[in-house]
C-alpha cells in the first residue's frame, strides 16, 4: 500500500466533560487533511454518565492499566457500545453522502470507511508512574463495526516515558499548513483541561497542556447552581476577578515547567478551592476569577516557548464562551485571537477528527508524537490496530 494513499478515516473522541461520543470523517494521507466531513455526536444518558463516574473515582487505585475493577468493565462497556452506535447512526445519517463520495473517482469505489480511530475515555492519566488508562474494547468495536479500528492511541508514548498527551499537535500542523496566519501560530483547544500546540515554520511543533480548561469553571458552576456550565460566559461576565487569587493558583510548580507537560482533569481542583477563595466568593465573582485564571494559564506558557505567538486560533467547548475569549484576547495581546470557527474549522469536531487523522498515520506508522510534544526520546508512532 503506498503510504501517502488517502484514506476515509473516522475519529471517535470522548472528552473529560463525560457529556458523549463525538464522530467526524475525514479524507487524509495522514500528512494533509484532503477533505473534511459529516460528524455526529452520541450523548451519554444520565444512568450511563453515572457509571462513567464512578469508573472515574475506582481508577484512582489502579496500578496495572489492564485492570477493569469496580465500575470499569461496566463503564468499558458502555464507551465502547455507545461509539459503536455513534458510527452506525453516523452510517446512516450519511448513506448518501458516502454513496456520492464513494463513487467520486470511479468505479470500484474506494471503501468509504476505512479506518476508525477510537480515543476511548481517559479514567486516569499518571505519565510519570507510565500509567494512562482509557477504556474502550478496540478489539468488540471493529468486530461489531466490521471495519479496522486503532486505539490505545497514548500507552506506546507513556511506555516509552513520554507525557501521552496532547496528541493533537500532529493534526494541528496538518491543519496550519492550510491557512494563511502569521507565525508563530498557537492552536489552543479549551475542553475540561487545555492544550496548546504552537508551531513555528518546519520546526517540530511544540505542545503541552497548559492548565485548567473549563472543568473549574464547570465544577464550580454546577455545584452552586446545579448547571453544567457558565453559558456563554453570562455569569463570569457579571463579576469581578479576584486578581490576587489568580496570582496565587498562577505560583503553583505547573506553571514553572516548560513544556512538554500535562495534566489530569482534576489537577487544580484542590488548589482553585484553597487558592482561589472561591467559598467566600459570589457566584458570579467566583466564575469570573475561575475564567481569568484559565486564560491567565494559558497566557503563562508563552514565556515558555521560543517566540511568542503572533495569532492564536481557539478550539474546545471553550470556544463558545466569549468571556473567556475576551479575557484571553487581553491577557494575549497584542496577538490575534479567533476561534476555530474563523479559521474554516470546527471548534466542537476537532478532537474526533484529529483521532481520525491519528489513525490513518498508525496504520502507516507515521510518528503520533515527537520529543516537543510529549517528551518522548524519538519520535514515535502508536495505537493498537484491531482487525475484524
Ligand atoms: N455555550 C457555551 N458557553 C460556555 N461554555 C461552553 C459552551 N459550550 C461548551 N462550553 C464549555 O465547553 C465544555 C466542553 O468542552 P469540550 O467538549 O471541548 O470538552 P471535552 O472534549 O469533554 O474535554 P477534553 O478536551 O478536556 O477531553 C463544557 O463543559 C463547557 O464548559
Ligand atoms: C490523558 C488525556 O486523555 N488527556 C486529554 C485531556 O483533554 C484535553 C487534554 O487533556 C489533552 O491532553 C488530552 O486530549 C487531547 C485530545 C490530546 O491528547 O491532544
Amino acid at each position: 500500500m503506498p503510504d501517502d494513499m488517502v484514506r476515509g478515516a473516522l475519529g471517535l473522541m470522548s472528552g473529560t466533560s463525560l457529556d458523549g461520543v463525538d464522530v467526524a470523517y475525514l479524507m487524509t494521507d495522514g500528512k494533509r487533511v484532503r477533505a473534511f466531513g459529516p460528524t455526529g455526536y452520541r450523548p451519554f444518558a444520565a444512568a450511563e454518565r453515572k457509571i462513567l463516574r464512578a469508573a472515574l473515582d475506582d481508577a484512582n487505585d489502579l496500578v496495572d492499566r489492564t485492570a477493569r475493577p469496580g465500575a470499569l468493565a461496566e463503564a468499558e462497556a458502555i464507551v465502547t457500545r455507545a461509539s459503536a452506535e455513534a458510527v452506525e447512526a453516523w452510517q446512516i445519517a450519511n448513506r448518501a453522502w458516502l454513496a456520492v463520495e464513494g463513487g467520486r473517482s470511479g468505479a470500484p469505489a474506494p471503501p468509504p470507511v476505512d479506518v476508525v480511530g477510537f480515543h476511548g475515555q481517559t479514567v486516569l492519566h499518571r505519565p510519570e508512574a507510565r500509567l494512562t488508562v482509557q477504556l474502550g474494547d478496540g478489539r468488540a468495536l471493529a468486530e461489531r463495526l466490521g471495519l479496522p479500528v486503532v486505539y490505545d492511541f497514548r500507552a506506546a508514548d507513556v511506555a516509552a516515558g513520554g507525557q501521552g498527551a496532547p496528541l493533537v499537535p500532529v493534526f494541528h500542523r496538518a491543519l496550519a499548513r492550510d491557512v494563511d496566519r502569521p507565525q508563530p501560530l498557537a492552536i489552543l483547544n479549551l475542553g475540561g483541561v487545555a492544550n496548546v500546540t504552537a508551531i513555528d515554520g518546519d520546526a517540530d511543533p511544540v505542545a503541552c497542556d497548559v492548565g485548567p480548561g473549563n472543568a473549574l469553571i464547570d465544577d464550580f458552576v454546577t455545584d452552586r447552581t446545579g448547571a453544567a456550565m457558565d453559558a456563554g460566559g453570562k455569569l463570569a461576565a457579571a463579576g469581578r476577578v479576584d486578581e490576587d487569587a489568580v496570582r496565587r493558583l498562577l505560583g503553583m510548580h505547573f506553571f514553572t515547567l516548560p513544556p512538554p507537560k500535562s495534566l489530569d482533569r482534576n489537577a487544580f481542583k484542590v488548589a482553585a478551592k484553597v487558592h482561589g477563595g472561591l467559598a467566600r466568593a459570589s457566584l458570579e465573582d467566583g466564575a469570573a476569577t475561575l475564567t481569568a485564571f484559565t486564560a491567565a494559564a494559558v497566557a503563562r506558557v508563552v514565556p515558555h516557548l521560543k517566540r511568542p505567538p503572533k495569532s492564536w486560533i481557539v478550539a474546545g467547548g471553550g470556544a463558545h464562551n466569549p468571556t473567556l475569549l475576551r479575557m484571553l484576547a487581553e491577557r494575549l495581546a497584542p496577538a490575534r485571537v479567533e476561534t476555530a470557527e474563523r479559521a474554516g474549522w470546527s471548534s466542537d469536531h476537532m478532537e474526533a477528527q484529529a483521532f481520525a487523522f491519528l489513525a490513518v498515520r498508525a496504520l502507516d506508522r507515521l510518528p503520533l508524537s515527537y520529543p516537543s510534544t510529549t517528551g518522548v526520546p524519538v519520535p514515535m508512532t502508536g495505537g493498537v490496530v484491531a482487525r475484524p
